[in-house]
């Protein structure tokens, strides 16, 4: 049986398959002990109620008869001497106590019960945000961010709806519980009769929640890619704009907007049909109770009005608990996609090492270095390469030559698939990995702007920097100057990714960032890739200053960026072909020539 398949009828197996969610609730234990108490103490006075309501009828119809709710110690308290007012007042104030002590219990019920759900929804968005903290970049390449966000907002907020489901069934199962005690009390006969009809409800029931367990997981499957699309149209609306495909985007987002509906009525129709039938069944079985009691059994009166008022009260209550296992089953698939981000064993995690990284002494070594993103394709082969400390190694070659990903290896973005790399002999991988990369600053083509201000944009990622420190390294990377006719200057908010600024001014956020992390390694990914050529010379000559003494990986496309680099390596397919210094290469009058002279032609004819 699939896992999707297992309900909420099993148990054990309930359990085993939430473990990961129902775990959370230890966090929040007290509230959620609490949360069930109340609400099984506000059940239990409800029954309480009903039994003086009985009590108060009877003496109202048949004034002269002594009480007989047919429980002994209800009738004791209602007809003892103690007491000197009468009967009909003595239960009219046990009814109004009992109802208000229920009124209370409800109302402590409800705010438990409501700060239990907020307090797993809370548990849950932590433990996942943990959980994505943990993940290498490569499971974030190939999972679809709306599905994440969905799971985050809407299953979350789903699942927390299942808290109180599954407390209201507890207290409900509880009730029940005490009613046919009260019930077998009065009549073993018709109450094994009663839970004979009820379990065969149960069975057929079921069937019915299987199918509503079903259409959940179609429910979960449209919400997230409704989310999806949701999230790629907000993000791409430049692109969406500028190619004029708002239809194409309208329909896609009309058509999940409407399997999100369609959905969600599959599951409305499956989970509404539950109660009616059971109540239709309930009360068939409630009619044909009375006419067989009336004709085999023989019960004062007292106690069989008692009977079948309690089995009344009985009855919403089974429709509550099939009705609330209906809609515990609605939550499955949400269930299922959050235990999906929280199991550990399908997914990549960084192994971190112990050592902490003083600082680079030597080198950096790549020694026969294989890596693939996928098993079947390896994007680097063979690479073996010094990257000495305090010199500039700068990676040239095509588009796809695998530069990007040789320079991902070093912060551990990726591991190796085959040979190793070594920081002043060794392995990266026994380093405690943040210690290396707060030694670290990489300025890549995609650089991310937060929603916040210059300043903070600047500074994200170093603790304590002085206003002073900022103002400076704005000034190296050029920035002084547009920042300075900001509206607010470093208050300025940078909006979404930054969409307040140019390509290049980016780029030199990006780079006063790296800066003020004053890094000992330095790695940039086409740092000067957005700019105009003065910028470019102005930045460049900010970066030769930067990376005085420093140790640099540098990718560029423009070779005039990487002149003075002291080694050259040469990537072609995901090999190295050659390596050495710039005019060295030249002279060879090979791969780097032929890049050199291209570009000295293109520059000529321009
Ligand atoms: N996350 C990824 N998952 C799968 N394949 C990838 C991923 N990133 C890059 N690749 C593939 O790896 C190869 C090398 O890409 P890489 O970005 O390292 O090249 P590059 O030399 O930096 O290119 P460019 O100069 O265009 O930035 C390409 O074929 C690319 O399609």
């Amino acid at each position: 049986m699939p896992k999707a398949q297992r309900n909420f009828f099993n148990l054990t197996k309930f359990w085993q398959d939430n473990s990961l969610i129902l775990k959370e609730v230890k966090s929040f234990r007290k509230i959620a002990i609490l949360a069930v108490i109340f609400s099984f103490l506000a059940a239990s006075f409800e029954g309480v109620s009903i039994g003086f309501l009985l009590s108060f009828l009877q003496k109202l119809t048949t004034p002269n008869q002594p009480i007989e709710t047919g429980i002994g110690w209800v009738d004791m308290i209602l007809t003892s001497n103690v007491w000197s007012i009468s009967p009909i007042y003595r239960i009219s104030l046990l009814i109004l106590l009992s109802t208000w002590m229920r009124a209370t219990f409800n109302y402590f019920s409800a705010i438990y019960t409501e700060s239990a759900q907020l307090h797993l929804a809370d548990s849950l968005h932590k433990l996942i945000f943990e959980q994505l903290q943990s993940l290498r970049l490569s499971y974030f390449s190939q999972t679809n961010s709306g599905e994440l966000i969905n799971i985050i907002t809407t299953e979350i907020e789903r699942t927390k709806q299942s808290f109180s489901g599954v407390a209201f069934l507890f207290t409900r199962i509880l009730t029940v519980c005490v009613y046919f005690v009260v019930m077998f009390s009065l009549s073993w006969q018709l109450s094994i009769i009663s839970v004979l009809i009820f379990a065969l409800l149960g069975v057929g029931l079921s069937t019915l929640n299987k199918r509503v367990r079903e259409t959940s997981f179609g429910i979960s499957s449209a919400n997230a890619k409704f989310t999806a699309i949701a999230v790629e149209f907000i993000n791409g609306i430049r692109t969406v704009q500028a190619f004029s495909t708002q239809e194409f985007e309208r329909q896609r987002f009309y058509q999940a907007s409407t399997n999100q509906l369609n959905a969600a009525i599959k599951v409305v129709m499956a989970w509404t049909m539950v109660r009616p039938i059971a109540e239709g069944v309930a009360t068939t079985a409630l009619i044909s109770l009375i006419v067989i009691s009336f004709t085999t059994f023989t019960l004062p009166v007292a106690s069989l009005l008692t009977f079948f008022f309690v089995l009344v009260r009985v009855i919403p209550n089974i429709q509550d608990i099939n009705g609330t296992f209906a809609a515990l089953n609605t939550l499955q698939g949400s269930l299922e996609n959050i235990r999906g981000i929280l199991q550990t064993h399908d997914k990549p995690y960084l192994r971190n090492g112990k050592l902490k990284f003083p600082g680079l002494k030597r080198s950096i070594d790549l020694v026969s270095v294989d890596f693939g993103y996928t098993a079947d394709n390896l994007v680097l082969s063979n690479i073996t390469l010094t990257i000495e400390r305090g010199k500039t190694t700068a990676l040239v070659g095509s588009s796809g030559a695998g530069k990007t990903t040789l320079a991902d290896l070093i912060p551990r973005f990726y591991d190796p698939t085959q040979g190793q790399i070594l920081v002043d002999g060794i392995d990266l991988q026994k380093l405690e990995i943040n210690s290396f990369r707060r030694k670290m600053a990489i300025v890549s083509q995609d650089t991310f702007i937060f929603n916040a201000s210059i300043r903070d944009n600047i500074a994200y990622g170093t603790t304590g920097a002085s206003e002073a420190e900022i103002r400076e390294v704005a000034k190296l990377a050029n920035a002084l100057e547009f920042i300075a006719q900001m509206p607010q200057g470093f208050d300025t908010n940078l909006g979404d990714r930054g969409v307040r600024l140019s390509g290049g001014q980016r780029q030199r956020i990006a780079i006063a960032r790296a800066l003020l992390r004053n890094p000992e390694i330095l790695i940039l990914d086409e740092a000067t890739s957005a700019l105009d050529s003065v910028s470019e010379r102005l930045i460049q000559q900010s970066l030769d200053k930067l990376s005085q003494g420093k140790t640099v990986i540098a990718i560029a496309h423009r070779l005039s960026t990487i002149a003075k680099a002291d080694k050259v390596v040469v990537l072609e397919q995901g090999r190295i072909v050659e390596q050495g210094r710039y005019q060295e290469l030249l002279e060879l009058k090979g791969k780097l020539w032929k890049y050199h002279k291209m570009q000295y032609e293109a520059t000529q004819s321009d």
